[in-house]
């Protein structure tokens, strides 16, 4: 049975949201969303083509004139009024994120607040766009700089996180005056434009936010929003891969970007953790959303002296899940979001298996709940051959690797192409300084296995991409700084 909204006006099926007005596909085609857990229909949306997009791209660039001049107190009032519509309608968002993303519904409304909190720390930013005056080094001349928005932004989202991932980049473009055309992921639209109508009822300005989808069309609307001489600037959040894609198109204009891309999180455990909080932390990083957040810990390195006890009660927290649809009581982890997502972690299972690895729990796929559903699966024995040493699996599956030295580890956590996250546990101090210093990685947690805030930066280095996201950071991807130079300023004073 379909799942039902308090606000059944927040469904917005066969229409995007562009020049503040509710549009179908020009051509009229429509593509559709399913259920990850049922593969029951939950929508349809429109296919937008490049001439739709051009036109959302035109509505923010008119917007853009305006909206940059509204003063940064009046950018925030809007923030914070979208903010208390995303908590006032939370149950719905909530129920939206699981009937497309299959996520549970307690991790679901988790994701409303997190979503939520990007629109009030960006609302708490927007009057607070200061500019600096400067020393000039010649005689009489003044300098000062004022920080502009950069005008209309791209932004391109996935759907693991369906309302974050869209709040997160939304939130600082209008702390900084920039209007945006968002194209939301075909997996899960529906909740971006559910949060579309929370903006226009917020009075977002018409233009000023508008979101697209695509399926079938999703590589042409990616050219468009990246080679559009009126957009500025693209922010993406997805894989490494279409990141890369993305930036050969983007340099044909020269456009500013934000790359947040792929993961394959180290998370180490010395020998002088404390063993429970470090397989509390680790089960947290490695499970969260069934194993598909990029900050999830991919390759979890423990040490000989406690690698036994530690795989076994690590092991036994595995157990307790609970997998199933997202709306069930008791539910803890939810599908996956389709087919091709469980036959890569079957690959990394059945690879591990090949090599040598042992699992202990799971390594099945589950057919009597849905296909896209997988044991949670922990394999010990993990050697640095296998694939999931070198390859994000972006599913539940905890690789155990063991390791002798700190040297050794952390080169071994260095090995990765991408450096977004990593994790370790240790109670000396010294080591602590000292590894999370040598780790090649934008974010670390120290004796926790969850570090998302929206207070703190977000972002990855080496091939996991450039830019922050969050925190007081998260508003200088929007923003250019333009410097006045005042000349004759040095002049004595009249008698
Ligand atoms: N660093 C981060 O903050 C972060 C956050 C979430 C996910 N991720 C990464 O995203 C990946 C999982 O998401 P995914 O599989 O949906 O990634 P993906 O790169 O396939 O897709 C991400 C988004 O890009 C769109 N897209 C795909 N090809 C495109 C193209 N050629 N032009 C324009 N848009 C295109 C998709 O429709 C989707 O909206 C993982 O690698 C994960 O680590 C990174
Ligand atoms: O999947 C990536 C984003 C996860 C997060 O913001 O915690």
């Amino acid at each position: 049975m379909a799942p039902k909204l308090k606000d059944p006006s927040l469904l917005k099926t066969n229409v995007c949201y562009v020049n503040g007005e509710w549009v179908p596909a020009r051509s009229g085609k429509t593509f559709e969303v399913h259920d990850p857990s049922t593969g029951a229909l939950v929508g349809t949306c429109p296919e937008f083509d490049r001439q739709d997009a051009e036109g959302a791209i035109a509505a923010a660039s008119a917007a853009f004139a305006s909206f940059r001049t509204q003063t940064g107190r009046e950018r925030a009032k809007l923030l914070r009024r979208w903010y208390d519509l995303t908590v006032e309608n939370a149950d719905d968002l909530a129920t939206l994120i699981t009937w497309e993303n299959g996520k549970p519904l307690a991790d679901a409304k988790g994701e409303v607040t997190y979503a939520a909190n990007f629109f009030e720390w960006f609302s708490e930013e927007a009057p607070r766009i200061y500019g600096d005056t400067i020393p000039a080094t010649v005689p009489g001349n003044r300098v000062l700089t004022v920080r502009e928005p950069v005008g209309v932004c791209g932004l391109i989202t996935p759907w693991n996180f369906p309302a974050a991932m869209i709040t997160r980049k939304i939130g600082p473009a209008l702390a900084a005056g920039c209007t945006v055309v968002c194209k939301a992921p075909a997996e899960t639209p529906l909740t971006s434009l559910a949060l579309a109508e929370l903006a226009h009822r917020a009075g977002v300005p018409k233009g000023v936010v508008n979101v697209v989808t695509s399926h079938e069309n999703t590589v042409a609307l990616g050219e468009v929003l990246t080679t559009h001489p009126d957009v500025r600037k693209v922010s993406f959040t997805g894989s490494t891969g279409v990141g890369k894609i993305l930036m050969r198109q983007a340099s044909s204009t020269l456009k500013i970007l934000s790359m947040e891309l792929g993961g394959n999180a180290p998370l180490i455990v010395f020998d002088d953790a404390d063993v429970d909080l470090a397989v509390a932390g680790a089960v947290t990083s490695k499970f969260r959303s069934s194993g598909q957040t990029c900050v999830c810990a991919n390759r979890i390195y423990v040490q000989q002296g406690i690698y036994e006890e530690f795989s076994q009660k690590f092991a036994a927290k595995v157990r307790e899940f609970k997998v199933g649809h997202g709306f069930d009581a008791g539910v803890t982890h939810g599908p996956l979001i389709h087919d091709r997502a469980v036959a890569k972690v079957d690959s990394h299972v059945k690879d591990a298996e090949e090599k040598g690895g042992k699992v202990i729990v799971g390594g099945q796929k589950i057919p009597g709940l849905g296909s896209n559903f997988y044991q949670p699966t922990v394999i010990t024995g993990m050697t640095k051959d296998m694939a999931i040493a070198c390859e994000e699996t972006f599913g539940p599956v905890a690789g155990l690797f063991p390791f002798a030295t700190e040297q050794e580890v952390v080169e071994l956590a260095n090995a990765a192409e991408v450096g977004l996250a990593g994790y370790f546990f240790s109670r000396d101090l010294q080591r602590i300084t000292r590894v999370a210093e040598a780790l090649e990685v934008g974010m670390i947690g120290v004796n926790t296995g969850l570090i998302s805030d929206p207070a703190a930066p977000f972002g990855g280095v080496k091939q996991s991409g450039f830019g922050r996201e969050g925190s007081k950071y998260g508003i200088e991807e929007y923003i250019n700084i333009k410097t006045i130079t005042f000349g004759g300023m040095g002049k004595p004073l009249q008698s």
